[in-house]
């Protein structure tokens, strides 16, 4: 069931997020802390990094300089490969966290379960104790598969309330966010617009948003947030990151939906969870 109140979604540990946010991938330097910082001003409470970004200290620059109050933010980060394990899940945590210059970051994220490695339970286990001790308000994973997800469950009894996922028209992944329905697991959409590409050119949505007087990157928001996915759109432009935010009164309907869905194909650049190994 989707439960959405005011463009935001209650988690399962009974925090909130925004429905919609910010990526953050390739904003960098001074260009990327006055994006932050302009999509902050422009309404975007939901902000997506990761250590491996290398922006953690722009998005806190960007944080410092928006007239917004923290609790109002929602910053995401996320523990890199090479950082898997239990005391080396607490020190890059630290380490992200003094970057970002934050009392605590509202979602934390395993950024990829990295199988052949296999210290993800480890791993689990630290952000558990960081929850406890309030330095991380969420905890939660990306690029997760059921069978991983069954098995951090099952070894520590906490399932993570978000996996956030590569998720666009082309990938539409019904089957895993049945998965999520099932556990109460938040799905975040990665590279929701599938990273440009043609998607934007494809007909049925270029016909879907001439019929709704929108954009096709705005079709394919509300595509997300008639799945009750959190898509979480970069864009170095001011102009396409408010068109990217302005997607809550069209509501499409679900035969649309539908036949958005059936652009199905398959991932955009081939990584998959059980296979691929984050640095
Ligand atoms: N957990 C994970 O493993 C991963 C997480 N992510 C996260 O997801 C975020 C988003 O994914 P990302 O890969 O950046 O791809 P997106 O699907 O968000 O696409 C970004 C591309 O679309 C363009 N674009 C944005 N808005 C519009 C618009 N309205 N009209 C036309 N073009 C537009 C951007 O160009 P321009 O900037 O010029 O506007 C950019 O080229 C990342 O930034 C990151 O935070 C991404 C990949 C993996
Ligand atoms: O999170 C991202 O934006 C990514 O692209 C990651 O998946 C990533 O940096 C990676 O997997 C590179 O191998």
């Amino acid at each position: 069931m989707v439960r959405m109140t005011a463009h935001a979604y209650a988690l399962a540990d009974g925090n909130t997020i925004p429905a919609i946010g910010l990526g953050t991938y390739g904003l960098n330097d001074q260009s990327g802390v006055d994006a932050i910082a302009s999509a902050i001003h422009d309404g975007y409470r939901l902000i997506d990094t990761a250590y491996n970004y290398g922006n953690e200290e722009v998005v806190a620059e960007a944080i410092r300089r928006a007239d917004v109050d923290r609790s109002d933010l929602f910053v995401t980060t996320k523990l890199p490969g090479r950082h898997h394990g239990v005391d080396e899940t607490l020190a890059s945590f630290e380490q992200s966290r003094k970057r970002l210059d934050l009392d605590w970051v509202d979602l934390y994220l395993i950024h990829w379960p990295n199988p052949k490695r296999d210290r993800y339970v480890d791993s689990w286990r630290s952000m558990i104790k960081l929850k406890e001790r309030g330095v991380v308000r969420s905890i939660g994973v990306s690029n997760f598969t059921p069978a991983m997800l069954d098995r951090l469950s099952a070894e520590t009894g906490l399932m993570p309330v978000v996996n956030q996922v590569e998720l666009h028209p082309y990938f539409p992944q019904a089957e895993l966010r049945a998965y999520h329905a099932e556990h109460a697991i938040r799905t975040e959409s990665w590279s929701p617009l599938a990273k440009r590409t043609e998607l934007l050119a494809e007909p049925v949505i270029v016909e879907i948003a001439e019929r709704h007087g929108s954009t096709p990157a705005q079709v394919v928001l509300a595509w997300h947030l008639a799945l009750g996915a959190v898509p979480i759109p970069k864009s170095a432009d001011a102009e396409r990151r408010r068109e990217n935010l302005d997607v809550f009164d069209l509501e499409l309907e679900a035969g649309e939906v539908e036949a958005i869905s059936g652009l199905e194909r398959g991932r955009i650049w081939g990584a998959d969870p059980d296979t691929h190994e984050e640095m």
